[in-house]
Formats: C-alpha cells, sequence, structure tokens
C-alpha cells in the first residue's frame, strides 16, 4: 500500500481534497544535487548504474515533496537496446551516428531482450521503490514510438523533423516496419517495469505535434493505442502528446487513465474535447516558472479551479527548463498542496 496514494485516486477518477502535483523532468538540471552528479558522471552513466539513477529520482523528491516519483532514465535507452548507437553531446543534446535512413538501416535494428539490454533499469526500480519506502508512487516511462523514430531517423534533436516526417512519407513500409519494432520492444519494456514496481506508466509523444492531424493517426496515434491496449490491464497509462490537442478524443477513448495537455490548449478545450469524464495531467507553461513565486501561486490556484480539483493531475505542460530558480519550483508545488 502506497501511503499517499492521491496521485493513483486522480487515476482512478477517485474524489480527493487536493489534486496531486508532480512536473514532467522534475530530476533535472535545475536542481543543484543533479548538477553536483552531473560534474562526476556522464549522461548514460547516471542512467545505467542503478545507485544513481535511482537517487537521482528522489531527489525533487526530497526537496519538494511531490506527489509522485519518475524514474530518472531516458527515452533514447530503448533506441540504444536495439542497437542503434545513442550519445548524449553537452550542450547539443541526444546524437544517433547510424541513423536510419534505408531498409538496409532499418534491417539492422533488433527487438531485443528487456532484461538482457535494460536489465539496469529493472534494477534502478527496484533500488528506487526501496529508497521511496511506499510514501509515494513510482512513474515508469517510455516514448511514443513516432517520437523515438523522430530521433533514429534525424540522428539529433531537431526543430521540425523534416527527415523524420520525410521517411515516413517516402518509405511508408520501412516506417512501419520501424514503428512497429520500437512498438514491441516498448511494450516488453513497460511490461517489465511494472512487474518491477512502477505504479504507473507515461508515454511521451514529445513529437506528435509535428504531424498533421491524418498523419498523426497513420505514424503515431495506432501504435500508441497497441502501447495502451497492452499495458491499461497491467497498471494506469497516461498519455501526453506535445502539440496533440486534435488527438484528445482519441486519447480519452483510448483506455488510458489520463490524458496530458500542453499549454497552448485550455483546461475548459481539454475538458470538452476529452469528454468531460477522463482524468487530465498539465498544463503550467515551463517558461511561467520564471514569474515571481507569489505569481506563480496565483496562476496555479486558477489553473486548479478550471481544470477542477478531481480528475486533475497537476503538472508543467511539458519538461521543466534548466535556468529556473529553485524557490519558483517550491512555489508551483506549495500552491497546490496550499490548495483549499
Ligand atoms: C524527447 C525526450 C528525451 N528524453 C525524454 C523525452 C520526452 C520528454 C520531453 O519531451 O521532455 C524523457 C526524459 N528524459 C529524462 C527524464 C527523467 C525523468 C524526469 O525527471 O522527468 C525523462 C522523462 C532525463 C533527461 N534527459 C536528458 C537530460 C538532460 C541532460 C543531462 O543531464 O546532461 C535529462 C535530465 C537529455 C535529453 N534527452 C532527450 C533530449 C532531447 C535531451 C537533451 C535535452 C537537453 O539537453 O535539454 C530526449
Amino acid at each position: 500500500m502506497i501511503k499517499n496514494d492521491l496521485f493513483l485516486k486522480a487515476l482512478k477518477g477517485e474524489t480527493v481534497e487536493r489534486p496531486p502535483v508532480w512536473m514532467m523532468r522534475q530530476a533535472g538540471r535545475y536542481l543543484p544535487e543533479f548538477m553536483e552528479l552531473r560534474k562526476k558522471y556522464d549522461f548514460f552513466t547516471r542512467c545505467q548504474t542503478p545507485e544513481l539513477a535511482s537517487e537521482i529520482t528522489v531527489q525533487p523528491i526530497r526537496r519538494y515533496g511531490m506527489d509522485a516519483a519518475i524514474l530518472f532514465s531516458d527515452i533514447l535507452v530503448i533506441p540504444q537496446a536495439m542497437d542503434i548507437e545513442v550519445e548524449m553531446k553537452p550542450n547539443f543534446g541526444p546524437y544517433l551516428p547510424n541513423p536510419i535512413r534505408s531498409k538496409e538501416d532499418l534491417d539492422k535494428v533488433i527487438v531485443p531482450d528487456i532484461q538482457d539490454t535494460l536489465g539496469y533499469v529493472i534494477d534502478a526500480i527496484k533500488m528506487t521503490k526501496e529508497k521511496l519506502n511506499d510514501e509515494i508512487p513510482l512513474i515508469g516511462f517510455a516514448g511514443s514510438p513516432w517520437t523515438i523514430l523522430c530521433y533514429c531517423v534525424e540522428g539529433q534533436g531537431s526543430k521540425s523533423f523534416d527527415k523524420a516526417r520525410g521517411f515516413c512519407f517516402t518509405q511508408p513500409e520501412a516506417a512501419h516496419a520501424l514503428l512497429q519494432k520500437i512498438t514491441d520492444t516498448t511494450i516488453a519494456y513497460l511490461k517489465a517495469k511494472v512487474k518491477a514496481g512502477v505504479n504507473a506508466v507515461q508515454v511521451f509523444d514529445s513529437w506528435g505535434g509535428m504531424l498533421s492531424p491524418t498523419d498523426y493517426q497513420e505514424f503515431s496515434w495506432k501504435y500508441i493505442q497497441q502501447i495502451v491496449n497492452a499495458l491499461k490491464d497491467e497498471a494506469p497509462v497516461i498519455v501526453f502528446g506535445k502539440g496533440c490537442w486534435f488527438a484528445l478524443k482519441e486519447m480519452a477513448n483510448s483506455g488510458a487513465s489520463a490524458v496530458g495537455v500542453d499549454w497552448t490548449c485550455s483546461a475548459q478545450n481539454a475538458r470538452y474535447l476529452t469528454g468531460g469524464n477522463i482524468t487530465l495531467q498539465g498544463n503550467f507553461d515551463p517558461a511561467r516558472l520564471l514569474s515571481p513565486p507569489e505569481k506563480i501561486k496565483e496562476m496555479v490556484t486558477q489553473m486548479i479551479n478550471e481544470f477542477g480539483k478531481d480528475k486533475y493531475i497537476v503538472n508543467l505542460g511539458h519538461g521543466i527548463l534548466p535556468y529556473i530558480p529553485l524557490e519558483n519550483a517550491k512555489a508551483f508545488i506549495d500552491a497546490v498542496k496550499e490548495y483549499k
């Protein structure tokens, strides 16, 4: 039994005294204790060493007391496990030296055994569960197949992922074969995470908003739906698509327990588009954490009033920025805890 079950209650749609709160990318560079470890260990060492990954996961919890923890890791451990090389270059971000651009490239991509390739994540989950001591739930996550394809084809981050979109439109068969391999790997991975102890899973479709609504159905949503179908009876699933307001209806009807929204969609519109019954998560503009703490508190209270306290999980509309002052992040969390 988890002592603070606000997050799990909200995922079930149950009535709560106040909504739960966590922040996407809450284990990150705005925390000085994270920066200390970052000086000593490179990115994938931090992900692959259970002592480090579990420590980084609980850092924001110790400081702010969020209502859920999210395992420190990265969505790009999936392509790595599939035999696609991934580097994390300082001041640059993800870099994949051998991107997938043809059927031949695709044939080299494997659907791996999870324990063999990602056993370190399983160990990190078990160690994190011990550190959390059943105080709060732990969230596991994966990127959506489309978002993973974006990096596999583009080879690095991008403002528009033109090469990834071009690959889908010029070589649709290869694109679908890659998406299916990623989907199969992701399903096995998330099931293993649940078995290891995570209490919910979130699928990040960070680049879903790059696609037209029609292309979104074909190249992204179809595969996310497979993941939801495979996971929903094992753990609550949260689906978050950045820029994907047009898909909120499918998301709400998918069997997912909650749907994430970004800050370009109003609470009222999100409730309308999702039919008013599903738990929503979001959607504070991450740059709004640069406002003065008093203003942040006022805006968070207003946001809760707009979404309603029930069937709602307070979060940012995307990941926290690296240069957010500590007291501003605190104001965001405290405003929720003080909500009446
Ligand atoms: C697209 C994406 C990635 N990774 C992730 C996404 C989807 C979520 C989103 O859209 O924000 C997911 C992710 N990445 C990380 C987490 C940890 C858990 C959390 O606290 O939310 C999560 C959930 C750690 C990380 N992943 C990364 C960092 C920062 C790099 C570092 O610590 O050196 C962290 C804390 C690196 C990373 N990883 C990725 C990028 C683009 C970068 C570079 C970003 C940058 O440098 O600002 C890919």
